[in-house]
């Protein structure tokens, strides 16, 4: 551990106040505001640094990592998910890496549960009725959705987000069900009131809802695949604000299309991470730029918290939200 002032990188401009107490605690050195660091200025940063702090538009590839100068000890992600992170590599070589769990988990949840109020009530369709001026008036056959009571939610994934996601549509009267890698404790089920299933094929077979809240690793990528698609109910809707890589885009699109699917809401997209032309032509899909988490509160939180992951590692003790390559 250096004695100087650990000197810290950070790929993008964060809110002021995060800016202001990171450069009163350390050498700190920020991105561009406009824009991601290009691949040189990145390659730049990981061969000076004692600290980088990426974000999900910075990829942090073995071929990246391979350019790190001995210097470079930790990678504190501003964000939850670390898909973009390869943090196998960074443990062999010595490097931690740690993200801003739990202060992303109820803004996450509160637009899943939008997006899934808007589908199956058509919320798009309506405004979009309103600025067209094309209303002609209060009809009993108008504008009919389905009642979200009682409808059975699947959420793959039953994790932070899951969980919360779980509560809220308790709330609006749905019937939770949930598959994740390991079952959850018999208390939380109940109080969860979660039905688990084992398998994730059946469990999407009975669904009216499924929501996506797992991470994106090598064995979720594309576990929503074109086979699995297809058992959903032609009334079902799925939601997916994890990382678009879960989902097969591109057999959704076809589905989504052809009606064997009912409606999707997608705040994350595969591969480049933007929206599927063929996507934004559907009526049945609503699509949102990434903002889920996108709050002032707490993208304040998210730099609190990677600020106390630098500071608690610059005094030489274990950053409290460090990602283990086991743990994803
Ligand atoms: N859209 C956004 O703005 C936004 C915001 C925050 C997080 N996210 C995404 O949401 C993800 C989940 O966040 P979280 O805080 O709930 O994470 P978490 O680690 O608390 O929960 C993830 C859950 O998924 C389960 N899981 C992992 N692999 C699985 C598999 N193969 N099959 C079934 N279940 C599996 C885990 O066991 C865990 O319970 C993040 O990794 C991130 O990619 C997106
Ligand atoms: O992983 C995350 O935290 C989100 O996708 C961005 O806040």
């Amino acid at each position: 551990m250096p004695s100087r002032r650990l000197s810290v990188v950070v790929t993008r401009r964060l809110p002021d106040r995060v800016e202001a107490r990171l450069e009163e605690l350390f050498d700190t050195r920020f991105g561009p505001a406009d824009r991601p660091m290009t691949r040189e200025e990145l390659a730049e940063a990981v061969r000076d640094a004692d600290v980088l702090v990426p974000n999900l538009r910075d990829r942090i590839d073995q071929s990246l990592l391979s350019q790190a100068g001995e210097n470079l000890r930790l990678i504190a992600n501003f964000g939850a998910g670390v898909d973009h992170i390869d943090v196998a590599t960074a443990r062999q070589r010595g490097i931690l890496v740690s993200n801003t769990p739990d202060v992303v988990t109820e803004d996450t949840a509160d637009m899943t549960m939008a997006l899934i109020l808007a589908l199956l009530r058509r919320m798009p369709e309506g405004l979009a009725m309103m600025q067209r001026d094309d209303w002609e008036g209060w009809a009993p056959d108008s504008m009919l959705g389905a009642r979200v009571a009682g409808k059975r939610i699947g959420i793959l994934g039953m994790g932070r987000i899951g969980q919360a996601v779980a509560r809220r549509a308790s709330a609006f009267g749905m019937q939770v069900h949930y598959h994740n890698r390991r079952r959850l404790r018999a208390e939380i089920e109940t109080d969860l009131k979660a039905r688990y299933w084992e398998s994730l094929d059946q469990m999407v077979a009975r669904m009216d809802v499924i929501s996506i809240n797992c991470p994106h690793t090598p064995s979720t990528f594309h576990l929503m695949n074109a086979r699995r698609l297809k058992l959903m109910k032609p009334e079902a809707v799925i939601v997916n604000t994890s990382r678009g890589e879960v989902i097969d885009e591109n057999a959704l699109t076809r589905m989504l299309r052809s009606g064997e699917i009912a409606g999707a809401g997608l705040d994350v997209f595969g591969g480049d991470r933007q929206s599927n032309p063929r996507l934004r032509e559907l009526d049945n899909a609503i699509l949102l730029p990434h903002m889920a988490s996108a709050t002032r509160e707490g993208r304040l939180e998210m730099g609190e918290k990677v600020l106390i992951n630098i500071k608690t590692f610059a005094d030489g003790h274990r950053p409290p939200d460090l990602v283990l390559p086991g743990m994803l």
